[in-house]
This record gives C-alpha cells, structure tokens and sequence, in this order.
C-alpha cells in the first residue's frame, strides 16, 4: 500500500471514529445539562419574581390600609410610587375596590436581552401577586401586582449564555486535544508506511528517526530492530542463494562436460533436464522438453526404464535422428529430497556398439579359429611356458589319444608322447629361438605314442607364442600324422567317400574300389561283374509320395543292396536313382547272372514306408571283366549302356554287354549322333537357377542348366546328355555353345537393366582342353558388352583336385581373362586345407547332399559348419546348394551362410522366365521386410 493510501486511511478510519461519538457525547452531555439548567433557572426566575412581587406589594397595602378612605388620585400616586420603588420586572399595579373604578398602574415596557424565539420558547407565565385588604369604611380592597415576563427570560438566557460559553471552551479544548494527539499519531504512522515502503522495495538499510513521542520513539526503535534483524536475514539468505546457484551452475556444467548422455526426470514422469550430449544425440532443444521427444526410446518410458536398467542385460537400441542405429547400455539411479522422499530419476546411457562389435568380431574370430581348429585335420596343442597344456583341438585328442578334459594342465610329454626326444625340449628351443609369427618352422618327424600305446609317424612343428612386446608366453605345437592321408577331420574324409543318403560308396570310392577289384581279378583269374542299377520310374515315386519318401526309397534299396553283398563285393551310389555293384571273385558269367537275377528279385520286393506300400522295379546293365577288358571308366560306362538297353526293352531287366555282338556301342554312336542333332536343331535349351542372397535377397546370379528338350521324350534333364559325349569331341562343341548361349543371354539381361552374373557348369574333359583358355577369351570377344567378370567358371571339386598344379594354373589363366570360379559340390572330394588355400577360386558351393541334412543330421550340420567357417578363413564366398525349405534358410542364416540356390528359393526356369520371377521375387521380398519391420517395436 502505497503511504498516502495509509495515510488517509488512517484519517478516515480514525477521525470519524472517534470524533463522531466524542460529538455525540458532548452534544447528549450538553442537552441533558442544558435541560436541566433551563428548568433550574426557569424556576429560579419565578421564585424571585414572586418575592419580588411580595416585596413590592405588601408596603403598599400597608399605606393603603392606614388611608381612612382613599381617593383615586391617593392611590394613583401610592401606586405610581409603589411601582417606581418596585423591582424592575414589575409590569403593573391595579387596585380593585368593589364598587369603585378599579386604579391600575402600569410600567413602561423594558428593551428584551434574550432573543424572541428564546422567550417564546421557554414560554413563561407572568408572575402575579393578589392581596386583600379591608378598608376602614368596611370595604374590601385588592391589590394586584403582576410581573413581566420577559426579564425573567433574559435573566434565564444571560445564565445559560455564560453555561454556553464555558461548555464551548471545554469542547473546543477537548476537540483540539484529540486532534492533535491525532495528527500526532498520523505522523507516525506515515513515517512508519514510508519506512516499511521503502523496506520492501529492497532498501534494506531504511531506518526510522528515533524521535517524537514516546510511542513513536518505542514503535521507530522496534521497527529499526526488526528491519536490522530482517537485514542481515536477507543478506544471509542473499548469500545462500548465490552459493546455491554457484553450486547449481557447476553441476550443470558438470553435466554438460560428460561425454554420456543423461537426463532427469521428476518422480511424476515429467521431464526436467537433459545435457548437451542427450541433446546433440537426440538433436533436441535444452531444457526439459529435449528429453520428451518422440526420439525417445519407448523402453525408456518411466513404467519400463527401471527394469531395463536393473535387468542382467540393459542393453537397447536407440535410433538417433539421422544417424544409424546404437546399441546402448542404460543406467539409472533415483534421486531424493533433502527429506529422503523419491524426487525423481537421472538416467545415462553408455554407447557399447563399438564394444558389442568388437566381441561379435572377437567371438566371430575366436569361433572362427574354434572352429577352424576343430576342422582342420591338424593336430594343434598350445602349452605355457612352463610346458603345461593350455589347448587341445579335436584332431590332437584323436593322436593322443588324450580328450581334452584329460590333457589340460598336463605336462606337454606325458600327453604328446615321442618316441625319440621329448616334444618339451623342441618346444623350450623355439620359444629361445625367437621365432616370429608367420615364418615357417623347420618340420620334425617324429613317432607319436598314443595313449593307447599304438605308434604313428607324425611331422610336427613347434613355435613360440608371443605377446605383442614380443615376449614368449608359451608355444604352439602343429603336428599331422602321416602314417595315412588323414589331414582332414573324420567327417570330411567319410563324407569324401560315401553317399550321404544311403551311406554307400559315392563315385569317388568305386572309382578306388574297382580299379582294386580289377588288380584283385586280373591276379586271380576271376571275373569282376560291373553292375549299373538304375531304378524304374523313380520319378514315379517323387511325384506321387514326395521327395521324402522317395529318400526313405532309395535308403531302403542301399539298405538290401548292403545286405546282399559280400565280402569280395562292393556297392557304390552314383546320384540319383542309379547304384553300381560290383560283384567280385566271380567264376564265370552265369554266376554273375545268377546273383543279378537273385538280387532283382529281392529289390522287386514291396517296400514298407511309413504306412504305405512302394513297388519299385530295377534295370540293370552288366559289364563283365575281363571279356570286357577295358579301362574302369569304359567298364562303367559300358554297363550303363547296358543299363539303358535294359531301360530300351522294357525296364525291369538284366542286360548283359557283350563286346562282340551287343549293339550298345552302335547305341552309343547313335546317341551321340542324335545329341549332336539335338544341338544343331535348336532342342537343347539352357534353363537358369537364381543364387540369392537369403537375408536381403538380392539375387546375386543364376546357375545356367542345360536340357534337352526331346520332341518325344519331353525336358531332359543333364544327365541325358553329358554321359552320352562324355571324353568326346561333342562334349567341348557342347560346353563352347552353352558358354556363348550364357553371353547371349547376359547381353539380353544387360539390355533390360539387369546385370546378373551367370554361372556355368565346365566339365573336367572340356575343361583340361590345351586351348580352353584362348577358346574362352575368343568366346568372350564375341560379346564385348557383358564384362567377363560376371562369368562364373563351375568345376566339380573333385576335378579340381585331379591335378592340383594344373589347374591352378589353368584357372589363374581365366582369371586374368576377369572371369571367376566356383568349386561345385564341394565337400565330395577329398580336399584339405592346403588344397582349398591352393585352388583360387573365389566361391564354394557346398554340396546339396550335406545342405539337406543339416536340419536332421548333426554330422552332416557339422560339415556345412565347417565348410562355412572355411571358406570364410580363406576369404571365399560359399553358396549352399539344394536348399528346399524355410528352414534350411533360417538355418543357413545361422550359420552365416547366406548365399543359397535350390528348389527352396526357385527351380531352374527358361530364360523368359526369369525377369517376372526376378519381379515378383523382389516384391514378396519388399513385402516381407515390411512385415517385419512392422513386427519389429517401435524404438528399435
Ligand atoms: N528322392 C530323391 N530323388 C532324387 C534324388 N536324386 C535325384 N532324384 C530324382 O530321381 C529321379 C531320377 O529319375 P530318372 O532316373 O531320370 O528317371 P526315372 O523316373 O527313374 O525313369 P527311368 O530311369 O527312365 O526308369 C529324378 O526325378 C530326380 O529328381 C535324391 O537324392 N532323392
């Protein structure tokens, strides 16, 4: 309130207060006494008018009675005198004498003192004073005397004129009083608001002068302690403040000076700070409202952020505005009032994608070397200094025979036992030596003792382990056992030799096992039946039961084919539903007859698969050693004409090949003349598989596929062909048209935008051509718009590794041409690591045989593992081959192979083909990752 308001409030709350009760008091007082003292003096005046009255009258009767007879003009005279001597209120004078005039006698009137409306309003009566008297004659006489009344008034008036003016000095006094004590009082009070005015608009040294009264000295001396009190108060609380936000402006900038991004939130769930690093993050204002973006992590929403940060793994990932993605561990703690009571909560997050990354590299690396450890058929021990073991991989636990909870911690030579000099001594040499990392160590042939006490001849090496300063922590000992071939892991070797289906021998094995039958013949005299086997209408059975059925088919007729053998004998798988026995010791033909004949009827037998029942029947060819007496190939090959004379008359028949009178070389001649046809009149076609890339799908190139379209027999496949030219000249006329068919193709792709690699399939005989190499730079010359780096060279691995310095150079010589490699089948052939490093190709494709089992069959998962793991240690792309189902994808993924072709992600198509599947693979890939995008949380 401002001091003048005070002030007149003051003035108007007090003066009307008291003054108007004081007023009305003094006028009450005042009218009670003047009532009073007009009645007091009014009686008063009568009183001493009627004594004057008596006064004057009675001397009068007295002269009047002592006349004997008085005359008018006597008694005028006594009357005239009487009323002069009378009191000077005395009006008139009359006597009355019955009989006689009455005599009257009257005053002169006198000026009036009291005003009229006095007199008129006190009203008195005149005074009158009556007296009898007898006269001596015996005549009765009256005096009267009357009195005016208005001296009576003036003499009331002039006393209450004197009450008048001693009540207006008394009131007069009285009002000056009060209003001085008044004005005195204000005064103070006006100091006082000024004073407490200026206080509050902060000057804080206002004092009151301590002067005036004694109330206004006591009340300035009071508010001058209350403002020093007051004062220093406020000073200390000034200076509270300031070290409050000097300690508040340090926080912040401590805050803002950590490289983690923090923010605080108030214990109802909203927002109060953020720091620079959330800020620049979440590229967010200052202030709370950087914290309540929509950037903001869903997980880290108040109801779940405290989960989050107490569970084992509080890792999310956040997706900052115009940056990739992190991965981010978050922490909070809680925060309380000065009173211990929940305020709210700080929360940070700490950038752990580089971290993350770096332990998936470590892990993938450590894998890696795991798994590359546990492939290769190496054994490998790594000890400490002291020669005690540290690690054992899987191929060293065969050789020693030690498992590798046995070995750990073992002294080195009680488990890697030498028959000469202890493996410690070489081991102790290298880390003296100063060996470094990468130069190769001098090789030692050794005899390793197994636990078992069984003797291998090993070649081993030793090296130092070194920690970065170069200093030897321990030592690494790489040893192989070169009593048999057995650099690769158990599993590569079985597999390089057996069918994965059935279990049987696969080509690579008959090869070995019938050149052995044939020394094994030729040294006894005997015969050696080659067999062909070829089921009929196999495909019969695909189609109607299922490919899985089918399998469970052709395991049960490898089981009775198992059966069925002897010891002198052997059975092979060679692919699809064709199987080769070879019947060994055998005395003479008929005999040989005798046991096709016994055996067909045993494979004619119903099969029981699950709950139905299969009939299948089998052709067999026969080519007998040595009235045949050819090469094992030829031999093969001569039973498999004999297979399809088989086929030809009827299926289900036994077809002897004779050299001399049978027609199957005629039959051969024929077919390869109808092959060479088939070429010439447009009937061979090339079908393409797509390669995709199973987790963005993106087609990474096609496999081209050659087939026969047969005007009588329909689309052949392959092996309608290739077999039929097989060594010939047609075979490479075959391969070149099938090249230049590719290059055409890809030009017509390229034309259309789309600039697919293509693959080819390049048989071992055409392949080994002395001029391959020029023939295919003069076929790439003949398309100049497809660069020959989309060109991708296929070649069994098992060809590859026919003549391993060769092809090496055969196949450098195409790269320098720009075109690429693919091992086709890898895992069939008998490749080690060595090889693998040897062979420049720059794609594995790892055979469909092991990729279909790998859901089922751990051995089989195991090898695509490894395949994967190796190719990824020599730097190679793999492509799994015959993936069929979702879930060899899924698990293909899981491995980390991710580039795939089979009937699972597309069958072989004709060229016209290709570019609405490409379309509409495209879509349905767009329209999955949307799905699972949509299915992903919104923070991620
Ligand atoms: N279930 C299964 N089928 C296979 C496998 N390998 C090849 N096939 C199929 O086996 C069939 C072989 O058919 P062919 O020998 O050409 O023809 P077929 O139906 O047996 O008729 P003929 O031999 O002329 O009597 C093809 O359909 C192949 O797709 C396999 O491992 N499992």
């Amino acid at each position: 309130m401002r001091t003048g308001n005070l002030t007149t409030w003051l003035l108007r709350g007090t003066y009307p207060r008291l003054y108007v009760p004081i007023v009305a008091i003094i006028l009450l007082v005042t009218g009670v006494r003047y009532h009073y003292l007009l009645a007091a003096e009014t009686d008063e005046a009568l009183q001493q008018a009627s004594t004057e009255l008596r006064r004057a009258s009675d001397p009068l009767l007295l002269r009047l009675a002592a006349m004997p007879t008085p005359d008018a003009d006597t008694v005028t005279s006594v009357l005239t005198e009487g009323l002069a001597q009378a009191a000077p209120g005395v009006a008139s004078m009359k006597w009355q004498v019955a009989g006689q005039p009455t005599i009257e006698v009257t005053a002169p009137p006198r000026p009036a003192v009291a005003p009229p409306w006095f007199a008129g309003w006190l009203d008195l009566p005149a005074p009158v004073q009556q007296s009898g008297l007898t006269l001596a004659g015996g005549t009765s006489g009256r005096l009267t005397v009357t009195a005016h009344p208005q001296p009576l008034a003036d003499q009331v008036w002039a006393t209450v004129m004197v009450q008048a003016r001693i009540s207006a000095l008394n009131i007069f006094t009285i009002l000056f009083l009060l209003t001085l004590l008044l004005r005195a009082n204000a005064r103070m009070l006006q100091r006082l608001a000024q004073a407490t005015d200026a206080f509050r608009q902060g000057y804080l040294s206002t004092r009151m002068e301590v002067t005036g009264t004694l109330e206004s000295r006591a009340m300035a001396e009071t508010f001058n302690d209350m403002a020093g009190k007051v004062q220093s108060l406020v000073l200390s609380l000034h200076e509270t403040q300031r070290q409050q936000s000097e300690q508040l402006h340090f926080t912040r900038q401590l805050i803002d000076a950590l490289p983690l991004p923090v923010f605080v939130r108030h214990a109802d769930g909203t927002y109060l700070d953020t720091n620079r690093a959330w800020q620049r993050l979440f590229q967010s204002q200052p202030g709370a409202d950087g914290a309540t973006g929509a950037s903001l992590p869903a997980e880290l929403a108040p109801e779940r952020s405290a989960r989050i940060a107490s569970a084992h793994n509080n890792e999310i990932r956040i997706h900052p505005p115009h940056q990739p993605p992190l991965d981010m561990a978050y922490y909070e703690a809680a925060f309380t009032s000065t009173s211990g009571v929940l305020a709210g909560t700080i929360g940070t997050l700490v950038d752990v994608t580089e971290r993350k990354r770096a332990q998936e590299a470590l892990r993938s690396e450590k894998e890696r070397a795991e798994v590359t450890l546990a492939s290769i058929g190496d054994g490998v021990i790594t000890t400490d200094l002291s020669g005690r073991i540290e690690t054992i991989n899987e191929a060293a636990q065969l050789m020693t025979g030690f498992t590798a909870e046995q070995a750990l911690g073992r002294q080195l030579d009680e488990v890697f036992r030498l028959h000469e000099e202890p493996a410690s001594r070489t081991a102790s040499a290298a880390a003296e030596r100063g060996t470094q990392p990468g130069v190769l160590q001098q090789v030692t042939y050794e005899v390793l003792i197994h636990r078992s006490g069984e003797r291998y001849a090993i070649e081993y090496t030793a090296a130092a382990i070194r920690e970065g300063t170069g200093h030897a922590v321990g030592c690494v000992l790489v040893f192989r056992d070169v009593t048999e071939t057995r650099n690769l892991r158990h599993q590569i070797s079985w597999h390089a030799r057996h069918d994965a289906l059935t279990g049987l021998y696969n080509r690579a094995a008959l090869a070995e096992k019938l050149t052995h039958a044939l020394f094994v013949a030729r040294n006894q005299q005997l015969l050696l039946g080659v067999c062909m086997l070829d089921l009929d209408h196999f495909q019969a059975v695909n189609d109607t039961f299922g490919q899985r059925v089918g399998d469970r088919l052709l395991k049960e007729v490898a089981r009775r084919l198992g059966a069925f053998i002897t010891t002198h004998d052997a059975v092979a798988r060679m692919g699809g539903d064709e199987f080769v026995l070879l019947l060994g010791e055998q005395p003479d033909v008929s005999a040989i007859e005798a046991r096709v004949a016994v055996l067909m009827q045993q494979l004619a037998a119903p099969y029981a698969i699950d709950d139905r029942m299969v009939n299948i029947t089998v052709s067999i060819g026969v080519a007998v050693f040595p009235q045949d007496d050819a090469n094992p190939d030829t031999l093969l090959r001569h039973a498999d004409q004999a297979m399809c004379q088989a086929k030809s008359f009827g299926r289900n028949q036994l077809h002897m090949f004779d050299v001399q009178h049978d027609h199957a070389v005629q039959t051969q001649h024929t077919r390869q003349t109808r092959v060479a046809r088939a070429l010439h009149a447009g009937e061979l076609v090339l079908h393409y598989q797509p390669k995709v890339n199973l987790r963005t799908g993106e087609i990474i190139g096609l496999e081209a596929l050659l087939r026969w379209q047969h005007p009588q027999e329909g689309l052949l496949g392959p092996q309608h062909v290739l077999p039929l030219v097989d060594d010939t000249e047609l075979l490479v006329e075959l391969g070149e048209w099938v090249l230049r068919q590719a290059l055409a193709q890809m030009r017509q792709w390229t034309d259309a935008g789309m600039t697919w690699e293509v693959s080819v399939n390049i048989a071992a005989p055409h392949f080994h051509r002395p001029n391959f190499v020029q023939r295919l730079k003069d076929i790439l010359h003949t398309c100049p718009e497809v660069s020959p780096t989309r060109l991708e060279l296929e070649i069994l691995e098992s060809a590859a590794l026919e003549d391993m310095q060769y092809m090496r150079h055969m196949m450098q010589s195409c790269q320098a041409l720009g075109v690429r490699f693919a091992l086709d089948d890898f895992g069939t052939g008998f490749s080690s690591l060595s090889y693998l490093k040897r062979l420049p190709a720059e794609t594995i494709k790892i055979d469909q045989s092991f990729v279909r089992g790998i859901l089922e069959d751990g051995d089989d998962l195991t090898l695509v593992k490894a395949i994967v793991a190796l190719a990824a240690a020599f730097h190679r792309h793999v492509v799994a081959e015959g993936v069929e189902t979702a879930e060899h994808c899924a698990k293909l993924l899981e491995l980390g192979c991710e580039r795939a072709q089979g009937y699972g992600v597309a069958r072989p198509m004709p060229a016209g083909d290709v570019l609405p599947w490409a379309r509409d693979h495209a879509a349905r890939y767009a329209a999955r990752a949307v799905q699972e995008a949509a299915r992903r949380p919104a923070s991620a």
